[in-house]
C-alpha cells in the first residue's frame, strides 16, 4: 500500500468521522434547537407564560380610589390593555372646591398628612405642588364657653395641656404615632407588589390582632380602656372626630387614629386644588373618561376574536338620555355601593352579589365670607381673638361640628383677613344653615356658598368590611373606607386592587394575602 494511498484511506476515514460527528452534531443542535423552541412555546417548567393581558377593564367612578386605580393599572397591565373610566358627575368625586368671588375653596377633601406617601408621590410624579395647610390656633368650644384655648406660645400650650389633661395629650399623640408606624408598612408591601383579598387582611397584615381589633372596637371603649379619662375624651378627643368625621368616638379605634393625626403639624393640601390629583392621574393611565352613569353590571359569555367564548362583564351606561352598553373583561367599583350614592345594579349573578346598605353620614360644607362675631364663643372682642378654628363638644343644642378660616387653594398657609377684616371661614355641620344661624355666627358676611355630602361612613364597629373581590373578575375599592375614609385609604385601596386584579389575571396566587409579610420584608432591601 502506497504511503499516499493510505494516507489518502486515512483521510477519508478521517473524512467520513468528521462528517459523521458533524452530522451528530448537526442533529444535536437542531435537536437543542427544536427542545428550546418547544420549550419557548410550552414554558419553562415552573414558569408559565403570562397570559395576554384583558382587552379592556372598566372603573366606575374617578375620585382618587378610581384614578388612582386606572393609574397602577395602567402601569402592571401595560398598553394594549384599554380602559375606560365612568363618572356621573365631576372628576374628583369627594375632591372638589367651590368658587367665591372668583377664588376656589376646598369643599371636600382638604387635608393630607405629611406621611401619605401615595399622595405625595402623585403630586411630584405628576408635576404638581403643595401648599401648607392653615395651622392657626385651636378652641374647644362647648355651648357655653371656650373649655380649652391653645397659645401661640408652644411652652405656654404645653404647660396649659399638662395643667388640664396631665401627660394624656402626650400618650395620645405617641398611641396615635404607633398606629400609623404600623400603617406605613402598606407602603413596603405595595411597592413589593403584594395585594389583599380582604380590608380585615390588610389591616391584620399591618398589625396582627391587636391592629384589626382596633377596627373592631369602638374608640371609646379603646380609649377609656387604656386609662384616657372622660374630661379628655370629652374636651379634645371628641371635638377632634365632630371635625373630621362629624360623628363621636362611636366610631372604629383605626379611624379614631386616623382623625387624630390630623392634629399632627405638616398636614398640606395641592397647589390649585385636590381634585387635580384625579385629573392627571387619568390622563396619565391614559384612559378614556366616559362621563355617564353606570346602572348595571351582568356577566355574559362573549366569542372573542380567538374564536374562544369568554366570560366578560356587560357594563350598562346612560350619558344624557341615551343608554349603551359595552363588555369587560375585569371591571372595578371605585365608588361607594348603595342606592343614594352609585345605584349600580348587579344583574343575574349565582350567587346573588350582596346588597350594600352601608349609610353614609350626611354633612354640609358652608364656606362664608365675614366677620365672625367673637363673643358667641368668649366674652373677648374680635380684635383679641386669635382662634383659627373653633371645634365643638357632643352637645345637642350645637348647630356646627366646627368652624375654622380657610385659603384658597392658591394661597400657602395662614390666610390674612383681607382689607375689609373679613376671613373666608369653613363651617361643618349636620344640616345646613339657615340664614339665622349664620347670622348669629357673623356680625356681617358678603358671601355664603354651601355644598352637601354624603361624606364618610356612619361607623359602628364591630362591623364587616364589604369584599374587595364582589365575583371572578368583578372589585370593589370602597369598602376600604368602613375601616377609614380618606383620600390616602381610597389610594391605598386603588393601588391594591390594581394589584388584586393583576395577579388574579395572571394566577400569581403567592402575591395575595400573604402571610408575616412584615417578618419576610424586613431583609429584602
Ligand atoms: C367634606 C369632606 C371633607 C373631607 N376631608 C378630608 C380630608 O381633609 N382629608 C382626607 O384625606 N379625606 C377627607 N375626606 C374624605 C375623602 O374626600 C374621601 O375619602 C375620598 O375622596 C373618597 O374618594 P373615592 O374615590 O373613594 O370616592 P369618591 O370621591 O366618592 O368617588 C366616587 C365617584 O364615583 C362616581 N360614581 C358613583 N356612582 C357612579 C355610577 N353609577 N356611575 C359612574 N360614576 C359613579 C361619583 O360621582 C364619584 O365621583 C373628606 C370628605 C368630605 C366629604
Ligand atoms: C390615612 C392616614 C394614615 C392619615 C390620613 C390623615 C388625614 C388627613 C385624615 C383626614 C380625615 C378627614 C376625613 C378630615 C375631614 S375634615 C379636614 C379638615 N379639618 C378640614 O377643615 O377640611
Amino acid at each position: 500500500m502506497r504511503a499516499d494511498s493510505w494516507a489518502f484511506q486515512f483521510d477519508r476515514s478521517a473524512a467520513r468521522a468528521v462528517e459523521r460527528t458533524a452530522g451528530q452534531l448537526a442533529c444535536l443542535t437542531m435537536g437543542l434547537w427544536l427542545g428550546l423552541l418547544l420549550l419557548c412555546s410550552w414554558g419553562f417548567p415552573g414558569s408559565a407564560e403570562p397570559r395576554a393581558p384583558p382587552e379592556n377593564i372598566a372603573i366606575i367612578g374617578a375620585g382618587i380610589g378610581g384614578t388612582s386605580a386606572a393609574y397602577y393599572l395602567r402601569q402592571k397591565f401595560g398598553d394594549d390593555v384599554k380602559i375606560d373610566v365612568f363618572e356621573k358627575g365631576e372628576v374628583g368625586g369627594r375632591l372638589a372646591t367651590v368658587t367665591m368671588q372668583g377664588q376656589e375653596y376646598e369643599s371636600g377633601g382638604s387635608v393630607i398628612h405629611p406621611l401619605n406617601l401615595h399622595m405625595k408621590r402623585f403630586v411630584k410624579d405628576l408635576g404638581l405642588s403643595a401648599v401648607q395647610s392653615p395651622s392657626g390656633l385651636v378652641g374647644v368650644y362647648n355651648g357655653e364657653t371656650l373649655v380649652y384655648e391653645e397659645n401661640s406660645w408652644f411652652i405656654i400650650n404645653m404647660i396649659k395641656l399638662i395643667w388640664h389633661y396631665g401627660f394624656q395629650s402626650l400618650r395620645m399623640h405617641m398611641w396615635v404615632e404607633d398606629i400609623l408606624d404600623k400603617f406605613m408598612r402598606i407602603y413596603r408591601y405595595q411597592s413589593h407588589d403584594y395585594a389583599f383579598s380582604s380590608v380585615e387582611k390588610l389591616l391584620h397584615s399591618l398589625g396582627g390582632d391587636d391592629y384589626l381589633g382596633l377596627f373592631n372596637r369602638s374608640l371609646v371603649e379603646t380609649l377609656q380602656k387604656a386609662g384616657f379619662s372622660e374630661k379628655f375624651l370629652d374636651e379634645i378627643i371628641t371635638p377632634v372626630m365632630r371635625i373630621n368625621y362629624g360623628q363621636t368616638m362611636n366610631i372604629n379605634g383605626f379611624v379614631g387614629a386616623v382623625s387624630m393625626s390630623c392634629t399632627d403639624p405638616g398636614l398640606w393640601a395641592v397647589k390649585g386644588g385636590n381634585k387635580l390629583v384625579c385629573s392627571r392621574l387619568l390622563q396619565a393611565s391614559k384612559s378614556n373618561l366616559i362621563s355617564g352613569s353606570v346602572m348595571s353590571i351582568e356577566e355574559k359569555t362573549r366569542t372573542k376574536q380567538t374564536g374562544n367564548p369568554t366570560k366578560v362583564y356587560e357594563a350598562v351606561y346612560q350619558t344624557g338620555s341615551e343608554t349603551h352598553s359595552d363588555f369587560y373583561d375585569i371591571v372595578l367599583v371605585a365608588a361607594p355601593l348603595n342606592r343614594k350614592m352609585s345605584n349600580i345594579t348587579f344583574l343575574n349573578f349565582d350567587p346573588p352579589i350582596e346588597e350594600f346598605h352601608q349609610y353614609y353620614e350626611p354633612l354640609v360644607t358652608t364656606l362664608i365670607k365675614g366677620q365672625l362675631n367673637s363673643t358667641v364663643f368668649t366674652s373677648r372682642a374680635l380684635d383679641e381673638f386669635d382662634l383659627g378654628t373653633i371645634l365643638t363638644t357632643d352637645n345637642p343644642d350645637l348647630f356646627i361640628n366646627s368652624i375654622g378660616f380657610v385659603s384658597s387653594v392658591e394661597e400657602n398657609n395662614n390666610p390674612q383677613p383681607k382689607a375689609d377684616r373679613a376671613h373666608v371661614w369653613k363651617i361643618f355641620s349636620a344640616g345646613p344653615l339657615t340664614k339665622e344661624q349664620i347670622l348669629k355666627l357673623f356680625v356681617s358676611y358678603d358671601y355664603a356658598v354651601k355644598r352637601s355630602w354624603l361624606a364618610y361612613p356612619h361607623y359602628t364597629p364591630p362591623e364587616k368590611c364589604p369584599s374587595i373581590i364582589l365575583h371572578d373578575r368583578l372589585y370593589y375599592l370602597n369598602g376600604m373606607e368602613v375601616a377609614a375614609s380618606a383620600m390616602e385609604m381610597s389610594a391605598v385601596a386603588g393601588y391594591n386592587a390594581a394589584l388584586l386584579a393583576y395577579h388574579r389575571w395572571n394566577g400569581h396566587t403567592h402575591m395575595i394575602d400573604q402571610e408575616e409579610l412584615y417578618e419576610k420584608l424586613k431583609t429584602e432591601l
